[in-house]
């Protein structure tokens, strides 16, 4: 089966650790010394000193030794490895922020006498990835495995001096193996089948064959706080619908057992790498397909970690509906639904990023003896919540599943179903599946299709994935990608898996791209028809929700702005007014501050990655014009402030 994943957190160093070798028999030629020191000067006058850059002598000559001397993809692992330590940085000082708050919480509980155990999150929830914890499976892994990182973050030298990066999978910085940089002249370009016009009627057909033998697509990110059972459930849903073969099934319990963690078998069907096994949790999005009776369903299983929310982000911005899982064991809801737990902010995520159908797994009720009480409680603490975080309750179902034992997932006839089935008769999780109504796709709209990933295609070209946000694509369009001035040639297209000759707005697709050269195709940019190109933007007026913020928003504040797949630095530049949330109506102009649950106009302007840098554009529409790429959600240290949807590009 194959599955994509996206690479944001790839670290090369993973890749090129086997490979090091000590500095010994590393001599260079004087040809070699010489390209050395004007690829260094040059390197330099592009980033910077080692105060500005953050990049020590060292490290640029390792880099440059490393890629052959080759300046252009030495700059771009660098920028990479700038971006690396930045997300580094900050997910080191939410981490203190984390350890400083759960200080203060228990200092307050031990001072304030609890009238109940109820809600106490467990240690194991509250315990951040890579230290120890109380969960068997977990124990020592990650320790051992910041050992074996730290410190160790320079391209390694290879067994006959160097590595060949052709061999290394470097889907992170995306390179190509040198064979397919350049665009390939002898090779025809394919062409286009069918006339726009046509095309449309087509598209419209396919939509719009409700009844008929036709299974409409639909998107589904699957959310919910660190260790619901996300993972599982999808890993065994996939089994009993026959989607994972019994060779799959009997590896992944041999490797997981043989790793001590058998607990996670299934969900190695969707964990694929080896730090998600070994940390028995999900750190990026994975990509599969099902198909129910009446529907094509793109899942997209979302990391619970509050460490991988940027990731989670991305899966959503790519989703038409959610599916929530929240564990029902006692305290383990609880702890996934207060605040600061991830089953509250994914669902405030996914609603602001244009999810409006939601379906809810209420998990594990294995390990409260398949209570209905139980199930009951936390349906109606969540309906009251959906409520308020503007979910109609029309849209919103749920279903008591056992994901680890395939309970109620498909049917309920094993053995361990009759507890269930004592009291409920509704339906199993895929019934709610087949009925999920996909949206009304945009297929007027030019084409808008924001990259979400991209890797080595192989002989195919340059493989991308992401989600069509407006319009139609088909094999031998040529295509632009903004930002910049290169356009490509759609060779191939793929769709849950199967080739096929177009695709419409709503569609995740992979893409093949020929004709251009991989550097100008990269994570966040967008394809668009060369004639009807996307509008890039450093500063734009927004509207926006606050969120449950401590801190209230005040101009020149700093925020990390998340656009799809892209995040990038910005400034609040100007609260232009406070608004009514029901009418829209400004309530009062030039605020000094932006509480929790304001509803506001503000002015965002981009800042460049390094202090004094020019901020880069980003391709961005208003709401107005496209909905899908017109949303924007505002993060500051680690947390969520504001989601919000694009008003005006101002330049
Ligand atoms: N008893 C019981 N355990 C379950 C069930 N479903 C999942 N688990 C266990 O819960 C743990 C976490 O499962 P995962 O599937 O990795 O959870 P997740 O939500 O995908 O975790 P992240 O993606 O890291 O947030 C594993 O040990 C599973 O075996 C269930 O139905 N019953």
């Amino acid at each position: 089966m194959s599955r994509h994943r996206l690479v944001r957190n790839i670290n090369i160093q993973d890749e090129l650790d086997d490979d090091a070798l000590s500095e010994e028999g590393d001599i260079m030629t004087d040809e070699q010394l010489a390209q050395m020191e004007s690829g260094y000067e040059h390197i330099r006058a592009v980033l910077g000193d080692e105060a500005v850059s953050g990049l020590d002598d060292g490290f640029i000559k390792d880099t440059l030794w490393q890629f052959y001397f080759d300046i252009e993809k030495s700059l771009s692992w660098l920028h990479d490895e700038q971006e690396r330590r930045a997300a580094a940085k900050e997910r080191k000082a939410a981490k203190e922020r984390e350890k400083a708050h759960k200080a203060i919480t228990q200092r307050k509980a031990s001072q304030t006498p609890s009238t109940s155990g109820f809600n106490t999150p467990t240690s194991r929830t509250m315990t951040p990835v890579g230290t120890p914890t109380k969960a068997s499976s977990r124990r020592a892994d990650s320790g051992a495995q910041s050992s074996k990182r730290s410190g160790a973050n320079t391209p390694a030298k290879a067994n006959s001096g160097r590595v060949d990066p052709r061999l290394l999978d470097l889907t992170a910085l995306n390179l190509q193996p040198r064979e397919e940089e350049s665009p390939r002249v002898d090779e025809p370009l394919p062409r286009m089948a069918m006339e726009r016009e046509k095309l449309i009627l087509a598209a419209r057909e396919v939509l719009e064959a409700s009844g008929k033998n036709v299974k409409r697509g639909v998107s589904l990110v699957v959310i919910g706080h660190v260790d619901a059972g996300k993972s599982t459930l999808m890993g065994r849903l996939l089994y009993e619908l026959g989607r994972v073969d019994e060779k799959s099934r009997h590896a992944n319990e041999r490797e997981s057992s043989r790793a001590g963690k058998s607990s996670f078998s299934w969900a190695w069907e969707l964990d694929g790498t080896a730090e998600e096994r070994e940390r028995g949790i999900t750190m990026d999005i994975a990509m599969q397909s099902l198909s129910t009776t009446h529907r094509q369903i793109t899942i997209l299983d979302a990391p619970g970690h509050k460490d991988f929310i940027p990731n989670m982000i991305s899966g959503a911005s790519q989703a038409d509906c959610a599916l929530l899982v929240v564990d029902a064991t006692t305290g383990e809801f609880e702890a996934g639904f207060n605040r600061g737990g991830q089953t509250r902010e994914h669902v405030v995520l996914v609603r602001s990023l244009g999810v409006s159908q939601v379906i809810v797994a209420v998990n594990k009720l294995d390990q409260v003896n398949w209570e209905q009480s139980r199930y009951d409680e936390i349906c109606e603490q969540l309906k009251t919540f959906f409520g308020q975080s503007g979910f109609h309750s029309s849209k919103t179902s749920f279903v008591p599943v056992g994901a680890m034992l395939g309970v109620n997932l498909v049917e309920r006839k094993a053995p361990e179903s009759s507890l269930l089935s004592k009291w409920y008769k509704g339906p199993t999780l895929v019934d709610l599946l087949d009925n999920l109504e996909p949206p009304v796709r945009d297929i007027i709209s030019p084409l808008r299709l924001p990259i979400s990933n991209v890797f080595r295609g192989q002989s195919s070209g340059i493989g991308i994935t992401g989600r069509i946000c407006g319009g139609i694509v088909q094999v031998g369009e040529r295509v632009r990608v903004i930002p910049g001035d290169e356009s490509a040639v759609v060779k191939s297209i793929e769709v849950d898996e199967r080739s096929v000759t177009w695709a419409v707005a709503g569609s995740n697709t992979t893409l093949y791209l020929t004709a251009i050269d991989h550097i100008h195709v990269n994570i966040g940019s967008v394809l668009c028809p060369p004639t009807d190109p996307v509008l890039l933007a450093t500063s734009f007026t927004a509207r926006i929700i606050v969120f449950d913020i401590q801190l209230p928003i005040i101009t020149g504040a700093s925020i990390e702005l998340f656009h799809h797949s892209r995040d990038v630095p910005a400034t609040i530049s100007k609260l232009v007014a406070t608004l009514d949330r029901g009418v829209g109506s400004v309530t009062k102009k030039s605020p000094r501050v932006l509480t929790k649950g304001t509803s506001a106009e503000i002015e965002i302007t981009l800042r460049g990655d390094t202090p004094g840098a020019v901020a880069r554009p980003i391709p961005i529409e208003p709401f107005s014009v496209n909905k899908e790429m017109g949303r924007i959600l505002l993060r500051r240290g680690g947390e969520t402030i504001a989601a919000g949807i694009v008003l005006e590009i101002r330049q």
